[in-house]
């Protein structure tokens, strides 16, 4: 008899629902992970401290306010990394708790160590001291995630030259910062900094950025972010950093050449398998260490799931959580739906982002017809009396069976508001449902029938032009 039904490598997102689900349905749960690491990445340096961070950055920037109260108005004058990691080390204790207590409570066992395939029903577990436990299993779920990726010809030092992981522990706010790579990290990040002052150049290799979201929204993120004092370097790729007494100086393939006080990489992130034996289960990994599923989240070797960061694409907390999910069901032969084809993305800037859905260049590429309605958070009154005289949503809607394509959001609220969206289109409602709804008062939400009424209106004067 194998010493468990499933073993989880890696305490993540996806790892943590993986455990949670196996062990709902009565089976032997045990998660490796390395002490300091309960709760993966998502807790220790991805979602949950950025989030907060950003949280303490707009609390005490006071910037979200500055519509309403003034230009300077601050809550603090000085803003430290003290100031700034208070609030994070607290919520990252926190909900590390809650992690080790959810899996407590369910039986799950948590081993501490580092796990590597000795064959593909056993894993080796090394502790601290060095010293292996074997341990077998039926099935087996990687859930490793990523490592931020540290091109070979740059030196990190962690303190001048970081990625997304160094900079939490950064000892001072940079007066001025190059960020490499616009992807969603590099973004997020240069609006934090940004908005507490330091003067941001990002350096992009691509001629845009975040090109899967609304075309208008990236406009007027750029323009909010610009205003900001940062500088974007599209089609621009990073040659070299230098580390100098005074600071660091990027040099950029044009021969351009950018001081700063301080260099973060945010240019993607690789798959973390390097250390897992995986040739002695009959697996491999690709050039990024991204291992291969299937539908069902199975690799290769059938009895041997992976989810998460480690399977590439989307690479969010809340796919993992839904991947780890599903495949736990799929192991213990119960029914499980696929997973939704519609899936919000949120994006934490300044302000920020979420849509669902398609955008309008992805429809009209498509060849598909619709019309759009839009609502501004200045002509809500909710949105005077939060201070966002700059938040819109948007709705995309067929005009033939009058169905939601797609809801762009940007400003305050927005990666809460979209769900009322993807609630409708997920029940294929119509855009008739937010005309007829009634709403809060004063309230974000009242968007949705504003951009409704907005978008119908449209569409009536093009059918009156029919008759
Ligand atoms: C800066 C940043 C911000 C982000 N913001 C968001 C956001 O706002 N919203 C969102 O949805 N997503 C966000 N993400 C992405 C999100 O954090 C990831 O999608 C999510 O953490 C992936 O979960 P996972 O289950 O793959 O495991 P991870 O969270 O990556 O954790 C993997 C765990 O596996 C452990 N592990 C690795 N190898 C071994 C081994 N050999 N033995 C034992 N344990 C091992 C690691 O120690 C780690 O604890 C962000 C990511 C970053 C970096
Ligand atoms: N809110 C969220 O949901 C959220 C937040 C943060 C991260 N994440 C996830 O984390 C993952 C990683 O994000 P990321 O932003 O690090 O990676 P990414 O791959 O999305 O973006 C990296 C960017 O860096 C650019 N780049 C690479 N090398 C460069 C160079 N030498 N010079 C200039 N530009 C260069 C690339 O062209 C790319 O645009 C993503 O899958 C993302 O979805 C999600």
């Amino acid at each position: 008899m194998p010493d468990f039904d499933m073993l989880v490598i890696g305490s993540g997102p996806g790892g943590q629902k993986a455990a949670i689900a196996a062990a709902k349905l009565g089976r032997r749960v045990a998660v490796i992970d390395r002490p300091d690491m309960v709760g993966g990445v998502s807790i220790h340096t991805g979602t949950v401290p950025s989030k907060t961070l950003r949280e303490a950055v707009l609390y005490l920037t006071g910037l979200a306010q500055r519509d309403l109260y003034g230009q300077s108005y601050r809550l603090k004058e000085e803003i430290t990394v003290a100031d700034l990691t208070a609030r994070t080390r607290h919520v990252v204790g926190l909900e590390v708790d809650v992690v080790r207590s959810q899996l407590a409570r369910n039986q799950i066992t948590l081993l501490a160590g580092t796990g590597r395939f000795m064959d593909d029903h056993t894993v080796a577990v090394r502790d601290a001291s060095g010293q292996d436990r074997l341990l077998t299993a039926d099935h087996i779920v990687i859930a490793t995630g990523t490592r931020p990726a540290r091109p070979a010809s740059v030196e990190f030092d962690d303190r001048t030259v970081m990625d997304s992981d160094s900079v939490l522990s950064m000892e001072k706010v940079p007066r001025s910062m190059v960020i490499v790579g616009a992807g969603v990290i590099g973004m997020e990040y240069a609006s934090m900094f940004a908005a507490l002052g330091s003067k941001i150049t990002v350096v992009e290799q691509r001629a845009g950025m975040l090109d899967f979201c609304d075309v208008e929204v990236v406009e007027a993120l750029k323009y909010r972010l610009r205003d900001l004092a940062v500088t974007f370097r599209f089609g621009e790729t990073v040659a070299a950093v230098e580390r100098h007494e005074q600071g660091t100086l990027t040099v950029l393939e044009s021969g351009k050449k950018i001081a700063a006080d301080a260099v973060m990489y945010s240019a993607g992130r690789q798959g973390l398998t390097d250390e897992l034996d995986l040739g002695k289960a009959g697996l491999s990994a690709d050039g990024r260490g991204r291992i291969t599923v299937d539908e069902h989240y199975r690799t290769e070797v059938p009895h041997i799931y992976a989810v998460g960061d480690v399977i590439g694409f989307p690479a969010l907390a809340a796919t993992s959580m839904e991947q780890g999910r599903a495949a736990a069901y799929h192991a213990c032969d119960e029914p499980v739906n696929p997973m939704h084809h519609l899936q919000p993305i949120g994006i934490y800037t300044i302000p920020e982002i979420s849509f669902i859905g398609r955008t309008e260049d992805q429809l009209t590429k498509d060849r598909v017809p619709f019309e759009v309605g839009v609502s501004r958070y200045r002509e809500l009154a909710r949105g005077q009396i939060v201070g966002d005289a700059h938040g819109v949503l948007k709705l995309l809607v067929s005009p033939e069976d009058r169905r939601l394509l797609g809801v762009h959001c940007f400003g305050s609220g927005a990666t809460e508001l979209i769900h009322i969206g993807q609630a409708v289109m997920g029940c294929g409602g119509t855009v008739d449902y937010l005309v007829d709804a009634v709403f809060n008062y004063p309230t974000l939400a009242e968007s949705y029938k504003v951009a409704a009424l907005d978008v119908t209106n449209k569409i009536r004067e093009i059918d009156r032009m029919k008759r």
